[in-house]
């Protein structure tokens, strides 16, 4: 707490640092027990058990050997966008529709489901659950508030991908419990897009997830451009998400393969 963190955050990494300091200790000068001096802790994270929330529920993968990574993760508001992008290679992508509902929500989430099956791309479905169950996407995406309200043991009954938005280490240590498929972490840097009430992680703070998530596909959101992307990538994050550096662009398909080939390139190609 004296660093700044939360009460619920700090004593997430006060166990992380006990676990991890028992786990290290062995002998020093022929001693006994005594813990090795260590930073702050990267790893064991605690189990977290929460009355509302079913736990290890192990939902498929999102990686496979012909897709090792997530990649360049846009995330639009139309099936449309999925029509325009897809065919470049993106194989990852999300529907993040704030303004629909009904026949229009359902139609528009079946229409994405298809052009993505026909791309073989990876399709999730931001907050609506049913409908991703009912036309059978590849994933649904669920912030941290959304987790309650989902019915969770029938999204991974159907067969659904999981994703969770996460922001710091209470969250994390909840959002692992469920085993999800991957683990977006945000936000990266400052973004115009979303009210963010987190102060951004940064590159130091992206890497440091990586090393203490290191078994999840992890993906980095929030204010990540081309000049940025390199970086982002070279930290070694599965996929980089993305709204406006793609949706507000004059040419959306070139900078998309601008940014493909930037991720693909790493940190060198973000400085060219
Ligand atoms: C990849 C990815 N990461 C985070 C979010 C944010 O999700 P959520 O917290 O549910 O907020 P809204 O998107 O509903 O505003 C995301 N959609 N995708
Ligand atoms: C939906 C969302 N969740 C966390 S940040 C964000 C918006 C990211 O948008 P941008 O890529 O334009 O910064």
């Amino acid at each position: 707490m004296a660093r700044g963190y939360e009460v619920r955050d700090a004593l997430v990494i006060a166990r992380m640092a006990l676990h991890q300091a028992i786990e290290r200790a062995g002998p020093v000068n022929g001693q006994r027990g005594c813990p090795r001096p260590m930073g702050f802790p990267n790893g064991n994270w605690p189990g977290y058990r929460d009355d509302k929330l079913p736990s290890a529920l192990n939902f498929p993968s999102c990686v496979s050997e012909e897709q090792p990574q997530l990649g360049l993760y846009p995330i639009v508001d139309r099936a449309v966008w999925l029509q325009q992008l897809l065919p470049l290679g993106v194989t990852t992508i999300q529907l993040r529709i704030k303004d629909l509902h009904g026949d229009a929500l359902s139609d528009e989430i079946a229409e994405a489901v298809r052009i993505a099956r026909d791309h073989h791309c990876r399709l999730f479905i931001n907050d609506y659950w049913q409908l991703a169950v009912e036309h059978q996407a590849y994933g649904v995406h669920l912030g941290q508030e959304d987790l309650e309200s989902a019915d969770l043991k029938a999204i991974a009954a159907a067969g659904l991908r999981l994703g969770v938005s996460n922001h710091c280490h209470y969250e994390l240590a909840r959002g692992l419990a469920l085993r999800p498929s991957y683990i977006a972490v945000g936000p990266t840097y400052a973004t115009q897009t979303k009210d963010m009430p987190w102060v951004p992680h940064g590159l130091d703070g992206l890497q440091y997830w990586t090393e203490a998530l290191a078994d999840f596909p992890l993906v980095a959101i929030a204010g990540i451009k081309d000049h940025n992307i390199g970086q982002v990538s070279a930290t070694g994050v599965s996929g980089v998400a993305m709204i406006t550096a793609i949706t507000d662009a004059d040419d959306p398909e070139s900078v998309t393969r601008d940014l493909m080939a930037r991720m693909a390139n790493g940190v060198h190609a973000s400085h060219g």
